[in-house]
């Protein structure tokens, strides 16, 4: 896998026992989640929590959101059975464009099929009937990862008992759409790109960089920009923000395929709750579940008032403002308080929560 090093050694892969029926046509024959697990699944299978994760991270949720877990805290191993998924479309062990296609032996590239939101959750239900899950007590997730929450939420209501949405919408807006699709050409700008049949030995590193680059000013927010590069005394050139960006950039080219991540941000745009569902509003009030609703102000990419929205139409819904000047990463950066945030609210509100 030519990710490898780009995840724990605690992984493991779960086959999709049948082709995958995939929502906008066509099948994956086969299909792999890899996944982790945490605690043990009691005798009664219900007291399993799942992670669904954001855009570009693994099924190491212990890495990536290290300070939710533990005793006591948001993922206690010693209480529940904590499973975390990369999802389908990435190139971190689950099926994506970067896996080989064992039907030709190359890697999909730009073969690999649309997918949705949806898609995920269903692959996601495929492994929770092999870890013989019963119920999950709690689905859990940032930004893409609160998409599939939602998802679960209306896709698989008998089976999910409580969930929590973190700095994410319920249908992907004509903004956030924008924005990823300015990243898309960035990367289909790039002279090695050739229609998504690069070689591995020639990526089209410059595009994808410049799309982190450009996501990168969405993750963060204008005050967290002044707070960590402000510009210096009669400073005309040679800005931090640019060499930061440049290095966001540089990084995520070393960890991340340009097929997945044109995949991944379709697969996004297609986010709508109410996609043959019918009103938008209406299928939020079909949500039941009890559902927290975690926003930040300064999020640029799915804006408060989107999470608002959420929790106006979700009956059962609490909204809650995760203290923070980072924006829509600060799920990922201002762990010690989100973990607060989440414990606090647990027993009050999503009363599955242990
Ligand atoms: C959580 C997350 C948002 C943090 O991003 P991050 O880039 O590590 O953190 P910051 O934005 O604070 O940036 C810090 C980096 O910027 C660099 N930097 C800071 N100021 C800089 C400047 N003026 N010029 C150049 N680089 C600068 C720092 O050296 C540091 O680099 P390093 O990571 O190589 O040490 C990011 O890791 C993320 O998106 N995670 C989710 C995905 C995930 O978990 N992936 C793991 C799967 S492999
Ligand atoms: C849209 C989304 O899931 O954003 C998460 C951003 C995070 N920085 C990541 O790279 O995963």
């Amino acid at each position: 896998m030519k990710y490898q090093n780009f995840i724990s050694d605690r992984t493991k892969f779960y086959k999709i026992p049948k082709p995958l029926q995939l929502e906008l046509g066509g099948t994956l024959n086969h299909g792999e989640i890899a996944y982790r697990t945490w605690g043990t699944l009691n005798t009664k299978g219900d007291n399993a929590v799942l992670i669904c994760h954001g855009f570009s991270a693994n099924a190491d949720a212990d890495i990536w959101w290290s300070e939710l877990f533990g005793k006591g805290k948001t993922f206690d191993p010693s209480q529940d059975f904590i499973v975390s998924s990369n999802i389908l479309g990435s190139c971190y062990g689950s099926t994506g464009a970067a896996s080989i296609n064992p039907e030709t032996g190359k890697a999909y590239g730009a073969s690999f099929p649309a997918i949705t939101i949806r898609d995920m959750v269903r692959s996601q239900y495929t492994l929770m009937q092999g870890l013989n899950i019963s119920q999950w007590k709690l689905v859990i997730g940032g930004s893409l990862g609160g998409m599939q929450t939602l998802e679960w939420a209306l896709l698989y209501p008998e089976l999910v008992k409580a969930i929590a949405v973190i700095s994410a919408s319920g249908r992907h807006s004509p903004w956030s759409i924008a924005l990823g699709e300015i990243q898309r050409q960035a990367i289909y700008a790039d002279p090695l790109w050739h229609n998504g049949n690069y070689s591995d030995d020639l990526p089209p590193n410059q595009g994808l960089a410049i799309a982190r680059m450009i996501a990168t000013c969405a993750y963060y927010s204008r005050p967290d920009f002044e707070q960590r590069f402000p510009r210096e005394q009669n400073q005309v050139h040679n800005f931090a923000i640019a060499d930061y960006l440049h290095a966001e950039g540089q990084k995520l080219v070393q960890r991340f395929d340009a097929n997945a991540y044109i995949s991944l941000t379709k697969a996004m745009d297609t986010h709508d709750l109410g996609r043959e569902r019918g009103n938008y509003q209406e299928t939020l009030a079909k949500i039941h579940q009890p559902t927290l609703i975690v926003s930040n102000s300064a999020d640029l990419l799915y804006y408060p008032e989107e999470q608002q929205e959420l929790a106006h139409w979700i009956s059962n819904a609490e909204l809650v403002e995760l203290d923070s000047i980072h924006g829509h990463d600060a799920f990922l950066i201002d762990q010690e308080n989100l973990n607060s945030t989440l414990i606090s609210l647990s027993s009050a509100e999503l009363t599955s929560v242990s």
